[in-house]
């Protein structure tokens, strides 16, 4: 029997993820962040969709950088994919917070999906999560932004007596909650699809509370891939969340401003 999706998303992630970090090992102190960032998301993308058309004709594929195969609205199997996420982070030498998505969707929900962490050596995947460790005692830790960290995360922070945790890359911070080297993930004021899509597979799969700021149901392959908020945590501290997450007086959403 051929691979199954699980182990096609992470085999692709895996492969995607070593090609960026060949880029790495060939990069000159010159180069200019631009153009190594534009060279990994091209190369990444490419080879996503070259091995999504050759063992998945039949499916659909979004990514950030471009659409293949049958048109969205006919296909039941849509991979949703981010050839490079934290492309700031990719080209700062030394960073571990960059990551690549893949993640297949059925019905506008996740299926199958893996996050590689190239710079850390990992891959995250929906056939195998792994198990959430128990929390250790003290102050919850909220992964936030470290470029656009939205406004109202103090007040939910202080809410929780919690302390911030600033992280580039969506599913770096997504990861960081599965291997629970923090709590939780907050997010608002713009994303795609292709931001979340696969970490939150990883997230549910891990047994991980992943949803809208407002607690309403994360959907994919929408005609609009925009995707502006969200909440990935520990499933223990979900209620205390949206309920902080509710009181807060700083605007939360900002749906009008991509
Ligand atoms: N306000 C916003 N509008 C659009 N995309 C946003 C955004 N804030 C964050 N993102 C995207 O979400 C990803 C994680 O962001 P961050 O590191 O700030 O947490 C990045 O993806 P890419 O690196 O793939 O572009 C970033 O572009």
């Amino acid at each position: 029997m051929g691979e199954d999706d699980h182990e096609l998303a992470a085999r692709l992630a895996r492969q995607a993820g070593d090609r960026l970090l060949g880029l790495h090992s060939g990069r000159t102190s010159e180069v200019d962040p631009r153009v190594l960032g534009d060279a990994g998301d091209n190369a990444s993308h490419e080879l996503l969709l070259a091995e999504l058309a050759r063992t998945r004709p039949r499916d659909s594929v979004l990514s950030e950088h471009g659409v293949a195969g049958p048109p969205r609205e006919s296909c039941p199997r849509v991979w949703v994919v981010d050839p490079l996420d934290g492309t700031r982070e990719f080209t700062e030498p030394g960073r571990t917070d960059w990551a690549v998505h893949v993640a297949l969707v059925e019905d506008h929900a996740v299926t199958a999906s893996a996050v590689a962490l190239p710079a850390r050596a990992a891959v995250l995947d929906t056939g195998a999560p792994p198990r959430l460790p128990s929390r250790p005692a003290g102050r919850p830790r909220i992964a936030v932004s470290r470029s656009r960290p939205p406004a109202f995360v103090d007040e939910v922070a202080g809410a929780l007596d919690a302390e911030t945790v600033p992280m580039g890359s969506a599913g770096a911070k997504i990861a960081a909650v599965v291997l629970g080297e923090v709590d939780a993930y907050l997010h608002a004021g713009g994303q795609y699809e292709w931001d979340s899509a696969a970490p939150v597979g990883v997230a549910r799969a891990a047994g991980l509370h992943a949803s809208r700021l407002d607690g309403s149901e994360l959907t994919y392959d929408r005609a609009d891939p925009w995707l502006p908020d969200l909440l990935v945590c520990r499933p223990e501290l979900a209620d205390a969340l949206l309920t902080a997450v509710s009181r807060t007086t700083v605007e939360t959403r900002s749906e009008v401003s991509r």
